[in-house]
């Protein structure tokens, strides 16, 4: 198929990406000409494991541009993919997605397209935000009737950084939301050969589908650090624990770690848009307001088992292991790090971060911060504090040091003189 995705972040690359391994031609549309500049010399413009070799491979089938116009008369099916931030009161913000939209019904009107074109939205959205927003803008912008002028639909996308490529490839499952039937048959047989199961629904449904997991898994992370937090209290593990909960094939082991919280673009942003969401629609939602507190409060616990050992950080260096949101990614978004990091200048410490990705963009938020090169300058501090379990990490020598780990890394357990671990 010829395919065009608007929007080149994190999920329009790799989906693009992806999808040109299939034999695919892929033209992205974006409005940052760094990233279009990049993508048409087959380098990717954000960091994700194997994304490089793919676009260096498939370069004969992938370009870029900010022309809609081109992109949309030489495609059959768009994938808008633009970011959907939080606005302020907690909801989504839909500037993105429907500036997209209204420039793809643009299109199809400048281009007289005849054959009908399949619009399909992949952008995590608020359940209903597909059948007004976008729908509105791109028949207004094209004049067309949805489901006969075009075909829309909703294609939620549930992979996870660092390890992107693979979930793209390898999914539990391919969600189709279908305004029409149309749009629900050319996604069928653009996923035809994956092997998962495809669950074909409403739009608001599959819009639904994606908030519901990204809350529920949220709520798995800051249930285990609450259990963390009774455990550290009563000298028990957390995580053999969650072993022996996780074995219970109603609950299943995975997303309990347990530590100083979740960041990322997606968890805290879509779990404070539902919590809005509801709030708007008049309903209370106790336990997603509990998940995002105990995810605020939760990297401050570093700080008071900090606080034991130095009582007084003025004027004292405090080493940070990890920036990043998570190991494998440069990206800082809702960072734990970032909240660490400011409680501990407002009290007066020096910070020292290291991250192998990360430190340029943490450095755009934090300019004062002194960002090492070596991990020796942050083994050099009064206390070194463990924000992101990259796997480097393990292969260090902390003996002598004053470890606050918030990601569980073993060998520092093992060889610090003063260990504290969060929930542990
Ligand atoms: N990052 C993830 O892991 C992930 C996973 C699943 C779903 N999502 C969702 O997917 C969406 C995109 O997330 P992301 O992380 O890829 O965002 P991102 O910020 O990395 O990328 C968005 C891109 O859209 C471009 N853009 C903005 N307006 C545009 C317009 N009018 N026309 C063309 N391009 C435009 C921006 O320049 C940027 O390159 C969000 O709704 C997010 O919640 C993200
Ligand atoms: O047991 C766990 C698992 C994760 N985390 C933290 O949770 C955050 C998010 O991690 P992860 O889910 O691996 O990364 P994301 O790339 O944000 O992926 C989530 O958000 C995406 C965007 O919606 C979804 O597509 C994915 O399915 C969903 O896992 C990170 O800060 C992790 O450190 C924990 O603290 N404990």
């Amino acid at each position: 198929m010829k395919i065009s995705i608007i929007g080149s972040g994190y999920v329009g690359v790799v989906t693009g990406a992806c999808l040109s391994e299939f034999g695919h031609e892929i033209i992205f549309v974006d409005i940052d000409q760094k990233k279009i500049d990049l993508l048409n010399k087959g380098i990717p413009p954000i960091y994700e494991l194997g994304l490089a070799d793919i676009l260096e491979k498939n370069k004969h089938l992938i370009s870029a541009t900010d022309d809609y116009n081109s992109a949309i008369g030489a495609t059959d099916l768009t994938f808008i993919s633009v970011g959907t931030p939080c606005a302020e009161n907690g909801t989504i913000d839909t500037v993105y997605v429907r500036s997209a939209a209204e420039n793809i019904g643009s299109a199809l009107k400048n281009t007289g397209k005849k054959d009908i074109h399949t619009i399909i939205v992949k952008s995590t959205v608020f359940p209903g935000t597909t059948e007004s927003v976008v729908l509105d803008a791109l028949e207004r912008m094209s004049g067309k009737t949805a489901g006969e002028g075009f075909y829309l639909g909703c294609n939620p996308e549930f992979l996870k950084e660092g390890v992107a490529i693979e979930d793209f490839m390898n999914p539990d499952r391919i969600v189709i939301g279908s305004y029409d039937d149309g749009a629900g048959r050319v996604l069928s047989e653009l996923y035809a050969s994956f092997d998962c199961p495809k669950v074909i629904t409403g739009i608001k449904t599959a819009e639904m589908i994606k908030y519901t997991s990204n809350a529920f898994l949220a709520t798995k992370i800051s249930f285990a650090n609450e259990i963390g937090n009774i455990c550290k209290k009563a000298g028990i593990d957390t995580e053999e624990v969650f072993k022996g909960v996780g074995l219970d094939a109603r609950i299943n082991p995975s997303f309990f770690r347990s530590g100083i919280g979740f960041g990322g673009s997606c968890f805290p942003k879509d779990v404070r848009a539902l919590l809005s969401g509801a709030a708007e629609s008049g309903v209370d939602t106790a336990i997603l307001k509990a998940v995002l507190d105990v995810n605020e409060a939760q990297p401050l616990v570093m700080i008071d088992l900090l606080n034991k050992h130095i009582p007084d950080l003025k004027g004292r260096k405090v080493g940070l292991l990890g920036l990043a949101f998570k190991p494998d990614t440069d990206d800082i978004r809702e960072s734990r790090a970032i909240p660490v990091i400011s409680a501990l200048t407002d009290m007066g410490a020096e910070v020292v971060g290291y991250d192998p990705l990360a430190s340029e963009n943490m450095s755009v938020l934090f300019p004062d911060v002194v960002y090492a090169k070596e991990i020796s300058e942050v083994m050099a501090c009064d206390a070194v504090l463990i924000t992101t379990e990259w796997p480097e990490f393990e292969n260090l020598d902390y003996s002598g040091k004053l470890v606050i780990d918030g990601r569980r890394v073993r060998r520092a357990a093992e060889t610090a003189e003063i260990y504290e671990g969060v929930c542990w």
